[in-house]
């Protein structure tokens, strides 16, 4: 499914790279982790945070958090969370190269983040599989991630040495022009779904404009963004540019409050998302927030059938479904209800489950046993409140013993759903698809909206204008048409309403990495009031 439609598309412009012998793979790899490529085998000993170019143990490190692989629920480490004065040295080591990193051109700087992109393109194979090991999800879907990140590394490091302002001219032969700035020390808080993903959707930008990074990863998923780190040193930046500490809420708190961090970008939920502006406006701080959503999918009768039941389940099962931007209420016009709906549940059955690293596996482990117990719970509730379960939702116990105390669940397609259903209002976070029949344009586009959340939103149909009108009056930040949960990098990406506001990638994005300097030139005398 996936293999036809959007990776054409995202993979196949890339030259191929030659293969890399086996020993700079594994190497590649980092010392912390000795890996082979089995699911079940991996143990995580080296430090994950990282601060002035190296690898450390937090010098306050507190409370242990426990690192699963979803796959078979083994813990793949103890992670310290790190305290105050860890934050503090993080800060100030990004503080420190901020000083050397905003002084550079913006060519020198693209030169070094396009060497940066080079070896995560190289290294790809491996950090996909440190991503599955650690999130769950199918080494072929993190391959995809690994992909877009170097290419969002790219991208940025191309508009690196165009940032400019502009000249304005006034009366007199005076002027005016405006310089944009670096803001300084920005924070980067990540969600556990895209983890290596994230960590470069914040940090392209940021570095492109000249800023310093420190990065908090979720305590789910700690492994892959130090290994960026790594690879940002390798590449050339200055020691401390790029910072990893690892914690909780009680670490994120410290970062938010810390009267040298100058921004906040934020991906994550929508209750913690109203923590962190508290914090931010408590410091005059701008902020970015990736938060959560509850999308519309409208297929029109007019729609291509197996590009829409395509693009439906590509709305709904990527990463277990546990994709902040999921099309997950999937308005079909009644009349294709029954064709669209038999299709949906025949394909939704056939996806392959399973160990994720096999190369066949399309959905993995969710992220851990909380999260799989949440999203059942939906399921029974949906049950309750009269949803009709068209297939899956039950728990998959794959047949490999190692596999068996894993966070495994089968797709969920669920009919017969009301706009007033829990399962069709709240985000669910994991691999279940409300299916909502629909009689008119003006009716899908009312329920469709009828939600606090604004991420996304997709429309199926062959009619152009149709197609456009209903974007238009979606409200949401990023709308798809004729496919859905493609994600080029040259795009903004980003919510309206609850589910939040700045933007990540495209162009866009350097407006929220850097402040806008206004000097205003006098080419005469001072005209004085006095
Ligand atoms: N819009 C987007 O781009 C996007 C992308 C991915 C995920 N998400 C959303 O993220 C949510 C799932 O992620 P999650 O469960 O990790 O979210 P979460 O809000 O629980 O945690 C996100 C991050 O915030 C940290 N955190 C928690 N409390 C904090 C506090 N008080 N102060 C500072 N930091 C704190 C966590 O440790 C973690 O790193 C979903 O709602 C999903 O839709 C949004
Ligand atoms: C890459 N996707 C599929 C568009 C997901 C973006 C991040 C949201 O969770």
């Amino acid at each position: 499914m996936l293999a036809q439609s959007c990776l054409p598309r995202l993979l196949l412009r890339l030259p191929r790279l030659p293969s890399l012998p086996l020993l700079p793979r594994l190497r590649a790899l980092g010392p912390g982790l000795a890996m082979s490529s089995a699911t079940g085998t991996v143990t995580v000993q080296q430090p994950l945070n990282y601060r002035a170019g190296a690898r450390v143990q937090p010098t306050d490190g507190g409370q242990l958090e426990e690192v699963f692989e979803p796959a078979t629920g083994r813990v793949l480490c103890k992670v310290p969370c790190s305290g105050e004065k860890e934050v503090d040295l993080a800060v100030q080591s990004a503080k420190a190269a901020f000083k050397i990193w905003s002084q550079m051109s913006g060519m020198e700087r693209c030169r070094v983040m396009l060497e940066a992109a080079r070896i995560i393109r190289e290294q790809r194979d491996e950090i996909a599989t440190m991503e599955t090991i650690n999130n769950g999800k199918s080494i072929f879907e993190a391959r995809v991630d690994i992909d877009i990140s170097w290419q969002c590394l790219e991208y940025y490091a191309g508009l690196a040495g165009s940032l400019a302002g502009e000249h304005i001219q006034l009366p007199g032969g005076s002027f005016g022009y405006t310089r944009r700035e670096p803001l300084g020390v920005c924070v980067g808080i990540g969600a556990w779904n895209y983890p290596f993903q994230i960590a470069c959707w914040k940090s392209g930008p940021a570095l492109a404009c000249g800023n310093a990074m420190v990065f908090k990863p979720s305590p789910f998923t700690p492994i892959s963004v130090v290994r960026l780190a790594e690879i940002f040193t390798e590449a050339g930046v200055p020691k401390g540019l790029f910072n990893v500490v690892q914690g909780g809420a009680a670490t994120g708190q410290l970062l938010c409050q810390h009267p040298d961090v100058a921004k906040i970008s934020f991906t994550g939920s929508v209750p913690t998302g109203m923590k962190i502006m508290e914090m931010a406006a408590k410091g005059i701080k701008p902020v970015t927030l990736e938060l959560g959503g509850k999308s519309p999918l409208i297929i029109f009768s007019d729609a291509d059938l197996e590009n829409a039941v395509k693009g439906a389940l590509m709305a709904n099962f990527l990463t277990q479904g546990e994709v902040c931007c999921n099309g997950t209420r999937v308005f079909v016009e009644r009349k294709i209800l029954d064709t669209f709906t038999k299709e949906v549940v025949k394909r939704t059955q056939k996806i392959k489950i399973g160990d994720p690293l096999l190369e066949d596996t399309r959905m993995g482990a969710l992220i851990n046993r909380p999260h799989l117990n949440r999203v059942q719970g939906f399921i029974k509730q949906a049950k309750e409140q009269g949803a009709e379960v068209l297939c899956g939702g039950d728990l998959y116990v794959p047949d490999d013993p190692k596999l068996k105390n894993g966070y495994y669940m089968r797709p969920c397609v669920l009919g017969n759903c009301k706009d007033d259903m829990t399962c069709v209002k709240e985000e669910i976070f994991g691999p279940v698809m409300a299916i909502l029949p629909f009689d008119t344009e003006e009716e899908v586009l009312e329920r469709a909206n009828a939600t606090k959340f604004g991420l996304a939103g997709g429309v199926f149909t062959r009619d152009i204008q149709k197609a456009h009108r209903v974007v238009a009056a979606l409200k949401a930040g990023m709308c798809f048409i004729n496919n859905y949960n493609v994600s080029p990098v040259e795009l903004p990406f980003g919510g309206y309403k609850f589910s939040g506001f700045g933007r990540e990638n495209g162009r866009a994005a350097i407006e929220y990495y850097s402040q806008l300097k206004t000097v205003c030139v006098e080419m005469g005398d001072v005209e004085s009031v006095f």
